[in-house]
Formats: C-alpha cells, structure tokens, sequence
C-alpha cells in the first residue's frame, strides 16, 4: 500500500541520514550496543542485534545478506576447522561457530587489540565456550606462520583448514594466500578461501584473482559475487580423505 511504501521509505532515509552523521566506525559503540541489547547465550538474538545496530551506524560487519552466502557456503562444505582473518566485533565468527559441528574449531586473527577484546567477549556472550574458538592478538601476517601449534596443540600431523574466511586488509590477501600454503595449512584434499570485498566492483580482488588463475592446478574459482569470492583449493587428487565431517 502507498502508505506502507512512504513508511518504508521515510524509515530508510532516515536511517542513512543517521549513518552519515555519526561518521565513523566505533568498535566501542558497536560492543557496547550488542552486549546491552542482545539476549545473552542467543546467537541469533546477538546477530540480529548487530543487524540492527548497523541499519543507524556505520558499521564494518558484512550483514545479514552477504552473511547468508557465507552461511551457504559453510553448510556445504562442512568444515571442522576455520580461520578467520580480521575478527573485528565478532559477528562473522559467531556466524561461522554456529554453524560448525560440536568438535569445530575457529581461529581468528585480530590486529587491533582493543577489537580483539571487544569482539571476544561478543563471542562469549553468544554462548560459544573457548574449546570451540581461539582469537590471536596480531596481524594475519605475524599470526600465519603460528597457526600450526594452534591447530594442533598436541603437533601430531594435522590436515590443516578446510575453511578461511578473508575479511582484514585486502591488500594482504594474496601474500596471506601464499603464507597459509607455504606453511601447509590449507586441507590438501580441499579448503574453500571466501574473500570478501568492499568495493562495488571488486576491483581489491584482482590482484588475488588474476594469481588464482594462473595457478589451475590447484586452485579455482568457484563463486564470484560481488561482495564474496570463493576459490576452491586442492592439492591432492581425491584419495586422501580430509577430516571436513566430524
Ligand atoms: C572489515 S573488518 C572485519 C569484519 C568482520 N568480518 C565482520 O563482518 O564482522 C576488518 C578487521 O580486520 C582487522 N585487520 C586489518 N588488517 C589486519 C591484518 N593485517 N591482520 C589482522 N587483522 C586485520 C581490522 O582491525 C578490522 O577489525
């Protein structure tokens, strides 16, 4: 109905007016928000609080839409261990740790240490247990060639990740790409590396791109949108089985 539609309208407006205004991303605020406004021990009570925070704030987290392909991606490939580049708040890991199995585990890297706080305590609030995550205070660079010990505490052998999730700096993607394989932490039998851009036509992404085609015998795109990229890796031809379905 018109009237319906003028309300709607009006509501949009004025929410990015709202989001103008306040200018800048304030990781203090966004914390300060969820943690007063969301049901604690409920993770959909957390995202939807985050979702809502985001309609009037600038806000970094990717949203309930690109969050929705990111939940696609993680029910189909089913991984049991994810690393997570650029934790900011919280709201993609809660995403990813709801949707892991009991004996999932997610690493996530946060430069900045404030964030790193912050965002942790939001992924307590939602109810997740430190069994299930680790955050590492640090740059992806730095934090990369630590991983394995993290992965494997005992340092028997290890399969490595199935699933990496890209959201710092899009300017170290490639060189984290070549790190992460360089160390072996990419499942050889398959791991899917989402890359999430923030511009409007991914140019950020060419650079990680163009290096991915000319690598076909191990690496492919799988999906292009223009807010998340999926490469598929493998290194090895099917036979070795990869721990992906606890
Ligand atoms: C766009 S935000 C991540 C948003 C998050 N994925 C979400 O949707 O809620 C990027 C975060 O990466 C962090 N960051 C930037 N460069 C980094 C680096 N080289 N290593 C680790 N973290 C980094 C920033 O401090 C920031 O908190």
């Amino acid at each position: 109905r018109c009237c319906d539609k003028v309300s709607m309208l009006w509501h949009r407006a004025l929410a990015w007016a709202l989001r103008l205004v306040r200018g800048r991303v304030c990781v203090r605020s966004t914390h300060a928000f969820v943690f007063s406004e969301c049901t604690h021990g409920k993770v959909d009570s957390v995202l939807e609080t985050f979702d809502l925070y985001a309609e009037t704030h600038p806000s970094l987290c990717i949203g309930p839409e690109t969050g929705e392909v990111l939940d696609e991606v993680v029910r189909r490939v089913r991984p049991s261990r994810v690393l997570e580049l650029g934790m900011h708040c919280g709201y993609t890991s809660v995403r990813l740790l709801r949707l892991l199995p009991p004996a999932g585990r997610l690493i996530t890297v946060e430069l900045d240490p404030l964030t790193a706080e912050l965002g942790e305590e939001i992924i307590l609030v939602a109810g997740f247990k430190h069994s299930q995550f680790q955050v590492l205070t640090s740059s992806s660079a730095e934090a990369i060639p630590t991983l394995r010990s993290f992965l494997e505490p005992d340092q028997k052998t290890s399969e490595g990740f199935n699933l990496v999730l890209m959201d710092h700096d899009p300017q170290q993607y490639l060189p984290d790409l070549l790190a992460l394989e360089r160390e072996e932490l990419l499942c050889p039998s398959g791991c899917s590396i989402l890359l999430i851009s923030r511009k409007t036509r991914a140019e950020d992404l060419r650079e990680i791109l163009d290096h991915v085609r000319l690598r076909a015998d191990r690496c492919s795109i799988k999906t292009e949108l223009r807010s998340m990229v999926e490469i598929s890796y493998q290194k090895e031809s099917g036979n070795v089985e990869c721990d992906n379905k606890i």
